[in-house]
């Protein structure tokens, strides 16, 4: 399946896997709406992508995902811009248990907007031609950590709305793929908050126990999970698809039971 001239919208596209992910589908012609909150970061990124694709092939603008009406305005504005939306990437996150408020609202609720966003762009039932959505979760909604109580919540939940969009968008025949991905450790600035009290509040103490997990089970570099999104776009057989990516096993899919009538 070639992706030579759609057009995608990547939050928390400035840097780490957002950007690995912006830069694989410029690889492939795509045309990308950068969204991000950093704005120093996402005016170096873009430079840098029009200097090695061309300028008019990206745009950046900043955007904070947990403002609805400024996540509506960019998800139009990128229509305007454009003229079509094919792929939807709801990959911001963040990792903050001592504000775990804002955690929720920008790791889950969110990529709820995002998807429902994408999907009044995208869907037939909307009148619109199909398209893709991706959203981000973690292996930390498989193997619970202590250390994140909170993040972990939100990566099970975005799983979970995820797998039940998937099946509401094949039985409602919107035309719309809805997969999730699931990355384990990453080498990105995310990773880095462990260390902090301000992201990890009373839960910073167990950062040694924390970093001897990485070290077991290894860093992932972030082309890797772009590596696996670009898998989920171009498959046209996967929708609710569970993609797992670890050290050990590299990008593979999560089963489950069949659902029994
Ligand atoms: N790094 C890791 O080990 C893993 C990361 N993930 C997930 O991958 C996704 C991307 O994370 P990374 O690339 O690692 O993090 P990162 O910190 O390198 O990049 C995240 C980007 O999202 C942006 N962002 C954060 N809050 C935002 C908001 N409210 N509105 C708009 N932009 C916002 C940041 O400015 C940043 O540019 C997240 O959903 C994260 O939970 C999942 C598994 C492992
Ligand atoms: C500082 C917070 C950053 C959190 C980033 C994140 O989401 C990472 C979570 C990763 C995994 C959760 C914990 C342990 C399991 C890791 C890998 C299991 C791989 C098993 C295997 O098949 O090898």
């Amino acid at each position: 399946m070639s992706l030579n001239g759609m057009v995608a919208l990547v939050t928390g596209g400035a840097q780490g896997i957002g950007r690995a992910v912006v830069h694989s589908l410029m690889q492939s012609s795509v045309k990308v709406a950068i969204l991000d909150m950093n704005q120093s970061c996402g005016e170096k990124c873009k430079e840098e992508l029009d200097l090695e694709f061309g300028e008019g092939n990206c745009t950046f603008a900043v955007c904070d995902v947990s403002n609805g009406d400024a996540l509506r305005d960019a998800f139009q504005r990128t229509v305007d811009t454009f003229g079509q939306l094919d792929i939807v990437i709801n990959n911001a996150g963040i990792n903050n248990e001592k504000n775990w408020g804002k955690t929720i609202e920008v790791n889950l609720t969110s990529v709820i907007r995002g998807t429902y966003l994408a999907l009044e762009h995208m869907s037939r039932e909307h009148g619109k031609g199909g398209g893709i959505i991706i959203n981000v979760s973690s292996m930390a909604a498989f193997f619970h950590s202590p250390h994140q109580p909170v993040y972990t919540a939100t990566k099970h939940g975005v799983i979970g709305f995820t797998r039940a969009m998937a099946d509401a968008s094949a039985e409602g025949n919107y035309g719309v793929r809805i997969n999730v991905v699931c990355p384990a450790f990453v080498n990105t600035a995310l990773l880095r908050s462990v260390e902090r009290e301000d992201n990890m509040g009373k839960f910073v103490k167990f950062k040694d126990d924390f970093k001897s997990r990485m070290d077991k089970f290894g860093i992932l570099e972030p082309s890797l999970i772009a590596e696996g999104m670009i898998r989920l776009i171009k498959d046209t057989s996967l929708n609710g698809a569970v993609m797992k990516i670890t050290s050990s096993k590299g990008i593979h899919f999560h089963t489950y039971e069949p659902m029994s009538a």
